[in-house]
């Protein structure tokens, strides 16, 4: 086990309410294996509904709550507060750890953060480019996968799909063996990203090294047969590998390959089973609920009424998906794909009257407000109706993408790719959930015990 004591000082009395748990472990295990939004209701019910105190994955943590909390972190970010990955993320992804003799870690993490936003990639004005293919690719993969098929399993589906989706625009490769190679080895570095320190054979944690590693193989292959072709004239160079590998830093260095293949990796962990479970959930939420169906099908009909035969979808046409999204938001309501993230406390704060000690965690979490019904009345039914602008909530409630500048930069590659997918499954297939029961595990990282199956009916 990784954690040793904790950096507690005595001179800290005025400290939030909670409790630091078991020695050692803390509060780790009820935090990774129990009901997220169990977690914080909890403890922010006993303690205070504003900032409890706990210890998780090794860290003494103030869990910041509800949309004042997260407007708070929001505004503060680089002021109070700087990113923080915890222990297993900054093993599997080494650059997010400060090598030694490197700047502060902060300076790494927010070097991390331009590397993807600055070039601008994942940007409205670059992913219109990308629109049409993705239509396309959906559609290839949905009528080789899906079309004359009864039962599927929907969550090994729409994971191939968003790594296809992912590879095909940020690596620019589309070789299916090598990316069904990258699904298995994508599935477990994210779940170990959440789990306990241990590597021996047999743990989660093990695993998921043995993962990155084999990731990082293949990436470092990808990168080689792309500098080759750089240096001979025939690449690509629209994507972010290439960005990547011709990019300087002040002093005229290029980026080392093993922090390419680290960065990239962190990209497509961040950005492929998020979406995935995003389209997995609403083909369950929908399945199960046909007035809901109907209404996205007609949407989505308009939609197509407008194009010709064989047009692929653009800007404008997403634009008119506004149901669509409004769905997709109750979906991600009430299976978030990621629960939220961690921050460092660069100097000691104080908030709603206790003080945070610098080098503190501090972590926050949708959960803290997705389900109150002060914010969501009825919190367990689906209803995509409270996303319409006459209901709208306080700001800061619902935050699936963060906010302030460390939002999530894929949101909009997100919002794309998923209602294309909507798009061109619901003008192929009406759906039924074979198991409405079907336990949901992993709930940091929610997904369907048996990959969701549901039986299809095409269209005719
Ligand atoms: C439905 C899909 C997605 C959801 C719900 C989601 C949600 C989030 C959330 C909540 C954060 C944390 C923000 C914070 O720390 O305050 C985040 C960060 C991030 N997301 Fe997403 N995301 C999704 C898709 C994507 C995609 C498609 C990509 C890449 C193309 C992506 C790349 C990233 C990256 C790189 C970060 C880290 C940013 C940073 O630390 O500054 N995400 N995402």
């Amino acid at each position: 086990l990784i954690y040793g004591p904790g950096r507690r000082k005595p001179e800290h009395k005025n400290l939030p309410p909670g409790s630091f748990g078991w020695p050692v472990m803390g509060e780790t295990l009820e935090f990774l294996y129990g009901k997220p939004e169990k977690f914080v209701f909890d403890r922010m019910k006993k303690y205070s509904r504003d900032i409890f105190k706990t210890r998780i994955l090794g860290e003494d943590t103030a869990v910041i709550c509800g949309p004042a909390g997260h407007k708070f972190l929001f505004s503060n970010e680089q002021k109070l507060f700087t990113a923080f990955r915890p222990h297993p993320m900054q093993r599997l992804f080494r650059s997010y750890k400060a090598a030694g003799g490197s700047p502060r870690p902060s300076a790494v993490r927010d070097d991390e953060l331009k590397t993807i936003r600055t070039p601008g990639f994942l940007k409205p004005e670059a992913l219109v480019r990308y629109l049409g293919k993705m239509d396309s690719i959906t559609q290839e993969l949905l009528h080789s996968h899906w079309d004359n098929r009864d039962v599927v399993l929907a969550y090994p589906f729409t994971k191939s799909l968003t790594l296809t989706l992912a590879c095909r625009f940020f690596l620019g490769i589309d070789n299916p063996e090598r990316i069904a190679r990258l699904v298995g080895n994508f599935d477990d570095v994210t779940v170990g990203m959440h789990s306990i320190t241990v590597n021996l054979p047999g743990t989660i944690f093990y695993r998921a090294n043995v993962a990155a590693g084999n990731i990082r193989k293949e990436l470092r292959a990808v990168i080689a047969e792309r500098k080759a072709a750089i240096s001979s004239g025939r690449a690509p160079m629209g994507d972010i590998l290439s960005h990547m590998i011709v990019v300087t830093d002040p002093t005229g260095k290029y980026m080392p390959e093993a922090e390419i293949a680290d960065k990239i990796m962190g990209m497509l962990t961040a950005g492929y089973s998020t979406v995935a479970t995003a389209m997995t959930f609403f083909m369950k939420y929908v399945g199960e609920r046909p007035d809901i169906y109907k209404k996205v099908l007609d949407e989505q009909m308009e939609v197509a009424a407008t194009k010709k035969e064989g047009e692929l979808l653009d800007w404008e046409d997403m634009q008119k998906m506004k149901y669509s999204w409004n769905v997709m938001y109750e979906v991600m309501r009430l299976t978030p794909p990621l629960q939220g993230t961690f921050r460092e406390a660069l100097t000691d704060f104080t908030y709603a009257g206790y003080t945070i000690p610098k080098g503190w965690k501090v972590y926050w979490t949708v959960s803290t407000a997705n389900k109150n019904p002060e914010y969501f009345p009825d919190p367990e039914r689906f209803d995509p109706s409270r996303h319409d602008k006459a209901n709208t909530f306080p700001p800061f409630t619902f935050v699936p993408f963060g906010g302030g500048p460390r939002m999530c930069p894929g949101n909009e590659y997100a919002r794309l790719s998923i209602l294309t997918f909507i798009h061109n499954v619901v003008k192929r297939f009406e759906w039924e959930v074979v198991d409405p029961k079907e336990k949901v595990e992993g709930d940091m990282m929610p997904s369907p015990q048996k990959g969701l199956p549901i039986r299809l009916r095409r269209h005719h």
